[in-house]
Protein backbone atom coordinates (compact mmCIF):
# COMPACT_ATOMS: atom_id res chain seq x y z
CA UNK A 1 0.00 0.00 0.00
CA UNK A 2 1.79 3.59 -0.98
CA UNK A 3 0.68 6.35 0.75
CA UNK A 4 1.92 10.18 0.14
CA UNK A 5 2.89 11.83 3.10
CA UNK A 6 3.53 15.32 3.55
CA UNK A 7 5.34 16.25 7.19
CA UNK A 8 5.52 19.68 8.40
CA UNK A 9 7.91 20.00 10.93
CA UNK A 10 7.74 22.99 13.44
CA UNK A 11 10.31 22.68 16.38
CA UNK A 12 9.74 25.52 19.24
CA UNK A 13 12.34 27.41 19.65
CA UNK A 14 11.92 27.11 23.37
CA UNK A 15 13.59 23.58 22.85
CA UNK A 16 16.97 23.98 23.62
CA UNK A 17 19.67 23.47 20.69
CA UNK A 18 21.25 20.02 21.70
CA UNK A 19 17.71 18.47 21.96
CA UNK A 20 17.01 19.49 19.26
CA UNK A 21 20.05 18.54 17.50
CA UNK A 22 19.94 15.10 18.51
CA UNK A 23 16.43 14.94 17.69
CA UNK A 24 17.30 15.25 14.26
CA UNK A 25 20.36 13.02 14.37
CA UNK A 26 17.96 10.12 15.31
CA UNK A 27 15.47 11.14 12.70
CA UNK A 28 18.03 10.88 10.23
CA UNK A 29 19.08 7.34 11.32
CA UNK A 30 15.24 6.09 11.50
CA UNK A 31 14.27 7.70 8.27
CA UNK A 32 17.44 5.53 6.58
CA UNK A 33 16.41 2.84 8.30
CA UNK A 34 13.36 2.65 6.76
CA UNK A 35 14.69 3.64 3.44
CA UNK A 36 17.15 1.00 3.01
CA UNK A 37 13.94 -1.26 4.13
CA UNK A 38 12.02 0.11 1.26
CA UNK A 39 9.24 1.27 3.50
CA UNK A 40 10.36 4.89 3.13
CA UNK A 41 10.36 4.76 -0.87
CA UNK A 42 10.60 8.80 -1.17
CA UNK A 43 12.08 11.49 0.78
CA UNK A 44 11.82 15.11 -0.74
CA UNK A 45 12.97 18.55 1.09
CA UNK A 46 9.85 20.95 0.10
CA UNK A 47 11.73 24.38 -1.12
CA UNK A 48 11.80 27.08 1.30
CA UNK A 49 10.30 24.87 3.62
CA UNK A 50 11.14 22.62 6.63
CA UNK A 51 8.57 19.78 5.51
CA UNK A 52 8.82 17.16 3.31
CA UNK A 53 6.95 15.27 0.91
CA UNK A 54 7.06 11.41 1.64
CA UNK A 55 5.78 7.99 -0.33
CA UNK A 56 5.69 5.56 1.93
CA UNK A 57 5.25 1.36 1.07
CA UNK A 58 3.76 -0.62 3.85
CA UNK A 59 1.47 -3.28 4.55
CA UNK A 60 -1.27 -1.79 6.72
CA UNK A 61 -3.14 1.74 7.71
CA UNK A 62 -1.60 0.48 11.50
CA UNK A 63 1.81 -0.20 9.72
CA UNK A 64 2.10 3.44 8.76
CA UNK A 65 0.48 4.91 11.87
CA UNK A 66 3.17 3.01 14.16
CA UNK A 67 6.13 3.83 12.16
CA UNK A 68 4.95 8.10 11.57
CA UNK A 69 4.24 8.07 15.54
CA UNK A 70 7.15 6.45 16.22
CA UNK A 71 9.57 9.03 14.33
CA UNK A 72 11.91 11.25 17.07
CA UNK A 73 10.19 14.49 15.29
CA UNK A 74 6.25 13.00 15.35
CA UNK A 75 5.57 15.33 18.45
CA UNK A 76 7.05 18.58 16.46
CA UNK A 77 5.24 17.45 13.03
CA UNK A 78 1.89 18.52 11.41
CA UNK A 79 0.99 14.86 9.10
CA UNK A 80 -0.83 14.76 6.16
CA UNK A 81 -1.34 11.27 4.54
CA UNK A 82 -3.23 10.68 1.31
CA UNK A 83 -3.68 7.01 0.39
CA UNK A 84 -2.34 6.17 -3.61
CA UNK A 85 -3.24 3.81 -6.36
CA UNK A 86 -1.81 3.71 -9.80
CA UNK A 87 -3.37 5.66 -11.99
CA UNK A 88 -4.82 3.93 -15.13
CA UNK A 89 -2.70 6.12 -17.38
CA UNK A 90 0.79 5.67 -16.07
CA UNK A 91 3.29 3.78 -17.43
CA UNK A 92 5.93 2.79 -15.02
CA UNK A 93 4.87 -0.22 -12.56
CA UNK A 94 5.04 -0.03 -8.90
O1 LIG B 1 13.75 16.94 7.80
C1 LIG B 1 12.57 16.53 7.72
O2 LIG B 1 11.84 16.76 6.74
C2 LIG B 1 11.98 15.69 8.84
C3 LIG B 1 12.47 14.31 8.85
C4 LIG B 1 12.29 13.47 7.69
C5 LIG B 1 13.42 12.79 7.46
C6 LIG B 1 14.40 13.28 8.32
O3 LIG B 1 15.58 12.93 8.39
O4 LIG B 1 13.88 14.26 9.08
Amino acid sequence: MLFLVQMQVNIPSSLDKATADALKKEEKEMSQKLQREGKWRDLWRVVGQYANVSVFDVDSNDELHEMLSALPLYPFMDITVTPLVQHPSAIATI
